[in-house]
């Protein structure tokens, strides 16, 4: 059976028109489906509203005491309870959750090795039998890029890893179609200019656009997470503009599509 997990990025859920034509689109989607979302971007300004500094290292948000309490409200409450109420006014019935709510993301707490992350989350295990159970029962799971350890803590995690990490754990029983939808045409050759998408791309030409500077930034973990979503059973990865959610699923073909070889 086919299923079709979405990540949508921050930058998307940032701009309301684009976030609720967006929405429609997904929800247009034939089959069970789960949709991922960001929110760093607004996590950020809200932060900075309440005075809080935000660090990113290597694309990750560094995450003490107050920043939880920020990203804890920003992606478990208002953004994904906001994507949830706009989903079930275009009839997907959704329900929103962290990792945490019926324990269904587990993870550990990052080390502290040359950076201390701080509450920061490494996925251990994802439970995808209560995910199948609720896609059985006609829901549509939207997860907020939070998560849990066994100490009680909640954590933060990164977005594109928890996307990946629930494909590769529902592909054990389906045949998962996993879509990166954000604001860019797909992955670009030439980050100037926007129409320069790269239609396939495999691991050689990333490592080639990577060394030479074209591939840079949040867009070097989002790939690693693809390729790797690809490499671990995941039937198919499309990097594509949240516009085209729907070719990328129906037809397989839009943005940038990821091949091994
Ligand atoms: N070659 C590239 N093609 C497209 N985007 C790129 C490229 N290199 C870097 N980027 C950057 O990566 C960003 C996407 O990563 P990220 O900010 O983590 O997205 P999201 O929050 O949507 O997950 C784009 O907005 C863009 O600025
Ligand atoms: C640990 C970590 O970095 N978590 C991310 C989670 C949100 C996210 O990934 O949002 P986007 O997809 O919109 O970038 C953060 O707080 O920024």
């Amino acid at each position: 059976m086919k299923l079709t997990v979405v990540k949508i990025g921050g930058n998307v859920i940032d701009n309301q028109e684009f976030c609720r034509s967006f929405l429609q689109d997904f929800s247009q989607i034939e089959g069970p489906k789960i949709l991922v979302h960001g929110g760093g971007k607004i996590a950020t300004n809200i932060a900075e509203k309440l005075g809080i500094e935000t660090l990113m290292v290597d694309g990750r948000r560094i995450t003490d005491k107050p920043m939880l309490d920020v990203v804890t409200m920003v992606y478990g409450g208002l953004v994904n309870k906001s994507l949830v109420a706009q989903l079930q006014s275009f009839n997907t019935n959704a329900i929103g959750l962290t990792g945490a709510d019926g324990g269904v993301i587990l993870s550990r707490k990052r080390p502290v090795k040359e950076i201390d992350y701080g509450f920061v989350g490494d996925i251990e295990k994802v439970d995808s039998g209560q995910i199948a159970g609720m896609l059985g029962q006609g829901l549509t799971p939207v997860f907020a890029p939070l998560t849990f350890d066994r100490d009680g803590n909640m954590l933060n995690t990164n977005a594109d890893t928890q996307a990946q990490a629930v494909a590769v754990a529902m592909a054990e029983e389906f045949e998962v179609n996993l879509v990166y939808c954000f604001e860019k045409k797909g992955v670009l050759s030439n980050p100037e200019d926007d129409d320069s998408v790269i239609s396939t791309l495999i691991p050689s030409l990333y490592e080639q656009y990577k060394a030479s500077g074209a591939i840079f930034k949040g867009m070097i973990p989002k790939l690693d997470n693809a390729f790797k979503a690809l490499s671990e059973g995941v039937s198919q990865v499309i990097i594509c503009h949240a516009a085209e959610v729907k070719q990328a699923v129906s037809e397989g073909i839009a943005g940038t599509k990821l091949v091994l070889s």
